[in-house]
C-alpha cells in the first residue's frame, strides 16, 4: 500500500512578534498547555535571572529552575528536580543551551516543552534533538518537537548581536548541509527526505538572499521562522542531517579541540559552510555565502574568530570523528592533512582576493 499522507511533529503554536512573552501565560491557558499555570521554566544564571523579575508576576505558577550549563548532566538534574511535582510543561526561556537541556530534561520526565528562544543563535529552538555535552564531547539526543515556540522580537532586540547574528551563519549553513545530504544519497544510496531537505534549503535561501539585517524586524521575522522552519525539517527527517553536515562537524572539532577558545555555535557552522562549498567545488555558492556572512559583521577566515591556519587545519581534520557515520564532503574527500592545508590556502586566496 501506498503511504498517502503522512503526519510531521510540529509545535501547536508558533508565535513570533514584539510583546510576544506578555502573553504567555494566556497563551498556554488557551492551548490548554498550561490550564493550571504550574510550571518549571529553565533559565540561565546570567540574562535568565533578568528575564526571570521581569516575567514572574506575569507567571505566578511557575517555578524557576536555575540551570548550569548545557552538559547531560545538568539535563539530569534538571529532571529530578521536577520530577515530582506535577508541572504541566517545562519552558525552556534563554539561549541554545538552555533549550536543550530543558528538552532533554522534558523528555526524561515525559511533559511537554515549551520553547521561548531569547536570541536567534542557533536552530535548535524547534528541533526534535538536544546537544548536550558528555564525556565523550558532545552527542546529539532526539527528544521530541517543542509544544510551542515563542520568539518575543523586542526580547532578542536585547540580547547582544553576536548572537543574534550567529542564527544567520546557521540558518546559510543548511544550504551545505543539504548538499552533503545530497552527496551521500549519490554516492552511498543514503535516503533523503525531499520535504526536509527543500525547508531547510528554503529557510537557509530565504535568509541568504534577504536584503535587511538584525536592527530592522522583518529580516529578524524572516530569520526567526528560517530558524523554527530549519527545526522542523529535523523532525521531518527525523533526526538533524537537513540541518548538519561538513560545517557542522568543523564545528563541532572546535568545540572539543579549543573548548575554551571556541567561537558561537552560528559563527563556526558559517565559516564551516563556506569552506565546505568551497571544498565541493561549489564556488559561486561559497563567494555569495561569503560575502553575506560579512555582511552581518560574521567571520569567513579562521583568523576573525581567533584561529590560526593550522588549528583550523587541524579541526577540519579532526572533524568526521565527531559524527561517526555522517557522510558529508569531508567523508567523501577523505583528504590527508596536507591536502586539507592546499585546499584551505586556497580557500583563503578566493576569499582574499
Ligand atoms: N538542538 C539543536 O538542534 C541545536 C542545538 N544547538 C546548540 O545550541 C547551543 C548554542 O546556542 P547559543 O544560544 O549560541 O548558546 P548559549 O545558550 O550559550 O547562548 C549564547 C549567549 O546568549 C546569551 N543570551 C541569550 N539570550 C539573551 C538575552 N535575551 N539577553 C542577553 N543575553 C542573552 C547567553 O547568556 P546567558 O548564558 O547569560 O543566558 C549566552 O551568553 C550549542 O550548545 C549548540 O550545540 C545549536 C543548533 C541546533
Ligand atoms: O547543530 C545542529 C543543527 O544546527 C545539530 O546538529 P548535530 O546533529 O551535528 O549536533
Amino acid at each position: 500500500m501506498p503511504v498517502l499522507s503522512r503526519l510531521i511533529p510540529s509545535p501547536v503554536v508558533v508565535d513570533i512578534r514584539r510583546g510576544a512573552l506578555d502573553d504567555l501565560a494566556a497563551l498556554l491557558a488557551d492551548q490548554r498547555i498550561s490550564a493550571s499555570g504550574k510550571l518549571a521554566v529553565a533559565i540561565s544564571g546570567g540574562s535568565g535571572q533578568a528575564l526571570r523579575e521581569r516575567l514572574a508576576p506575569a507567571l505566578p505558577g511557575a517555578h524557576w529552575y536555575q540551570v548550569a550549563d548545557g552538559t547531560i548532566d545538568s539535563a539530569v538534574k534538571l529532571a529530578d528536580d521536577i520530577k515530582g511535582d506535577r508541572y504541566d510543561a517545562v519552558v525552556g526561556l534563554g539561549g541554545g543551551k538552555i533549550i536543550d537541556v530543558a528538552k532533554y530534561a522534558a523528555a526524561r520526565v515525559g511533559m511537554p516543552m515549551v520553547a521561548v528562544a531569547t536570541n536567534l543563535s542557533h536552530d535548535g529552538l524547534c528541533s526534535p534533538v538536544a546537544t548536550l555535552d558528555n564525556d565523550n564531547g558532545r552527542g546529539s539526543y532526539g527528544v521530541p518537537t517543542p509544544i510551542a515556540v515563542v520568539i518575543d522580537l523586542d526580547i532578542i532586540r536585547e540580547a547582544p548581536t553576536r548572537y543574534v547574528r550567529s542564527g544567520i551563519g546557521d540558518a546559510v549553513s543548511n544550504i551545505s548541509c543539504v548538499a552533503d545530504w545530497e552527496l551521500a544519497h549519490q554516492v552511498n544510496g543514503e535516503e533523503i527526505d525531499g520535504l526536509a531537505a527543500a525547508m531547510a534549503r528554503q529557510a537557509g535561501e530565504a535568509v541568504l538572499r534577504h536584503p535587511g539585517g538584525v536592527g530592522d524586524d522583518s529580516f529578524l521575522k524572516v530569520l526567526a521562522e528560517g530558524l523554527v522552519l530549519t527545526g522542523i525539517s529535523m523532525s521531518v527527517a527525523g533526526d538533524s542531517r537537513p540541518a548538519s553536515g561538513a560545517c557542522h562537524e568543523i564545528n563541532h572539532a572546535f568545540d572539543l579541540l579549543y573548548p575554551k577558545r571556541a567561537a558561537s555555535h552560528g559563527e563556526q557552522v558559517g565559516l564551516g559552510a563556506c569552506f565546505a562549498m568551497h571544498l565541493r567545488g561549489a564556488r559561486d555558492e561559497s563567494l555569495l555565502m561569503a560575502a553575506t556572512l560579512r555582511r552581518h559583521g560574521l567571520p569567513v577566515l579562521p583568523d576573525e574568530i581567533g584561529f590560526t591556519a593550522d588549528e583550523f587545519v587541524q579541526a577540519v581534520d579532526y572533524a568526521p570523528q565527531t559524527r561517526p557515520g555522517r557522510f558529508t564532503i569531508l567523508e567523501h574527500l577523505n583528504l590527508s592533512t596536507d591536502q586539507i592545508r592546499d585546499a584551505y590556502a586556497d580557500y583563503a586566496k578566493t576569499i582574499r582576493s
